[in-house]
């Protein structure tokens, strides 16, 4: 065994499709979203109230700011996937080129890394999630298996210095080894 996909448990039942590529020489497998999610514009808030209240140092209304933090903070589009590789691997996740294009989406984290010891970790068992910002104009509409985003599996080098740096272990992702 030396790389591949799985279903993660809580989706056992959903007849999701490991990632596939689509062309012969494509190198990167697309994933597709395993829900039915929307992806709110961030064109969708009150910029004006909210710059003048900054700026002010003024309370805005709860509702305006709550929505402005919902729609600011980046979607994670579920996946109901994991991904087993050896050690020495990395799941490169990168955008597909239409999405900016067709549907103002954007990975505002640039590329998504999906570490080997992320598969099966003790806090959400290695589910991968896509980070998605909408610049669009208009909420997106994501159906359960629409493609979303590709993932390309990558060896990756160490350093001279590697072997004496301390490591944790991983528990989960997404901030979960602290600051
Ligand atoms: O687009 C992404 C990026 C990351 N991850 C998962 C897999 C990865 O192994 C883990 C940690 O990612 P990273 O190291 O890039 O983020 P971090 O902010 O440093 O979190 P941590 O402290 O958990 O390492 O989060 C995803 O599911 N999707
Ligand atoms: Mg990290």
């Amino acid at each position: 065994m030396n790389r591949g996909f799985e279903i993660v448990s809580k989706y056992a039942d959903a007849n999701l499709a490991l990632p596939y590529r689509t062309t012969k020489n494509a190198a990167g497998y697309d994933f597709e979203s395993a829900e039915d999610v929307i992806i709110p514009s961030i064109w969708k808030l009150n910029f004006l109230k909210i710059l003048w209240a900054i700026r002010h140092q003024k309370n805005f209304g709860e509702s305006d700011l709550e929505k402005a933090r919902k729609v600011l903070k980046p979607f994670l589009i579920p996946t109901g996937i994991k991904a087993y590789m050896n050690s020495d691997e990395v799941l490169i996740i990168a955008n597909r080129s239409s999405n900016p294009l067709k549907r103002g989406l954007v990975i505002p984290n640039g590329i998504g890394v999906i570490d080997a010891d992320y598969y099966n970790n003790s806090g959400n068992e290695g589910e991968i999630f896509v980070q998605i910002l909408n610049f669009g104009l208009s909420d997106v509409k994501i159906g359960k298996g629409d493609r979303i985003a590709q993932g390309i599996f990558m060896p990756y080098l160490l350093t001279d210095q590697d072997r004496s740096q301390q490591k944790q272990t991983r528990n989960g992702g997404f901030g979960s080894s602290g600051r």
